[in-house]
C-alpha cells in the first residue's frame, strides 16, 4: 500500500533523515524505532506532508505522492496523531469527532444554510459515528465533556477516534503510550490490534514502549541518526548487535 524510498530530509546543514526506506501493507503495524533525535518524528512528517521531503520518494499504491500537502494526503486515507495531543480543548468530546468528519468531507454551505433532508440525513449519520468511535475508545460517557478537562490517557484515545472517524486506511501513531499507565497502555495495545484485525487498517506507530512494539508489529524499522539502522520482525531487531548498541549508547 505505502512505499517510503530512500526518503531524505535536510534542515540547513542537518541531514535529520538519510536514506530511509519502509513499506506498509493494508493490515499491518509497521513500528518505527530509534533513540531520541535519530529522525522519527521528521519520517513520519515527510509521509504526511507535514514537510516537503529533499529527497526520496512516498508511494500511495504506486503513485508518488511526497510533496503533497497535508490535507490531500489525509483525504486520501493516510491520518495521524502528534506526539504531543492537538484537540480542540473548548469543544466537547463529540464536537471534535463532528469537526473531523466535517472537515474531512466537502460540505456544501448552502445545503447547510437550508438545512436539506441530505444535510440532515448527513448529520445524522456523523453524530451515529461518532458514537459509534466513541463507545470503542470507552470515552461515550464523556461525550459532552470538554475535550480539554479529560485525563491525558483519554485524550490520547480521543485522538484515535478523531482519526478513526474519518475511516482512514492507514493510521499514523507518535508516540501513543507516551505519558500512559500500565492499564491504559493495554488498553491502547488491545485498541491497536483491533483496529488492524476488525477494520483492516494499516498502522505505522513511533513508540519508544519496547514491550510494546515487541507485541503488536509486523515489522520494525531501526533508524539511528537519520541513517536505516535494521528492519524486521520483532524477533531479529531484538537479538541484533547494532541495534543493541545504539539504544545502550544512548544511555
Ligand atoms: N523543523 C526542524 N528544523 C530543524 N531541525 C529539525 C526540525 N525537525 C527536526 N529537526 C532535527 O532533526 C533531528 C531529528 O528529529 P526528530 O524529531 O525527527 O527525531 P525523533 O527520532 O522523532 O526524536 P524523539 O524520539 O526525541 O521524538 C533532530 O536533530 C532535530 O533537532
Amino acid at each position: 500500500m505505502l512505499e517510503v524510498e530512500n526518503l531524505s530530509m535536510r534542515f540547513g546543514g542537518l541531514l535529520a533523515v538519510d536514506g530511509v526506506s519502509l513499506k506498509i501493507s493494508d493490515k499491518e503495524i509497521v513500528s518505527i524505532i530509534g533513540p531520541n533525535g535519530a529522525g522519527k518524528t521528521t519520517v513520519f512528517n515527510c509521509i504526511s506532508g507535514f514537510y516537503r521531503p529533499t529527497g526520496g520518494k512516498v508511494k500511495l499504491d504506486g503513485v508518488e505522492i511526497q510533496g503533497l500537502p497535508d490535507y490531500k494526503i489525509s483525504r486520501k486515507g493516510m491520518v495521524r496523531t502528534f506526539q504531543h495531543v492537538r484537540l480542540f480543548n473548548s469543544m466537547t468530546v463529540i464536537e471534535n469527532l463532528l469537526v473531523a468528519q466535517h472537515r474531512h468531507v466537502n460540505t456544501n454551505l448552502l445545503a447547510g444554510l437550508f438545512t436539506t433532508p441530505s444535510y440532515r440525513r448527513k448529520e445524522r449519520e456523523a453524530m451515529d459515528h461518532a458514537a459509534y468511535w466513541l463507545e470503542k475508545v470507552n470515552l461515550l460517557d464523556l461525550a459532552n465533556r470538554e475535550a480539554g478537562n479529560l485525563a491525558y490517557g483519554q485524550q490520547r484515545r480521543l485522538e484515535i477516534a478523531r482519526c478513526m472517524v474519518t475511516k482512514p486506511r492507514m493510521l499514523m501513531l507518535d508516540e501513543p503510550a507516551a505519558g500512559l499507565n500500565p492499564r491504559e497502555t493495554k488498553d491502547l495495545d488491545e485498541l491497536i490490534v483491533s483496529l488492524k484485525e476488525d477494520y483492516n487498517i494499516a498502522i505505522l506507530l513511533i513508540e519508544h514502549d519496547m514491550s510494546l512494539v515487541m507485541g503488536i508489529s509486523d515489522e520494525i524499522v531501526v533508524i539511528n541518526q537519520g541513517q536505516p539502522l535494521a528492519s524486521g520482525k520483532p524477533e531479529e531487531i531484538r537479538t541484533n548487535p547494532d541495534v543493541i548498541k545504539a539504544y545502550l549508547g544512548e544511555v
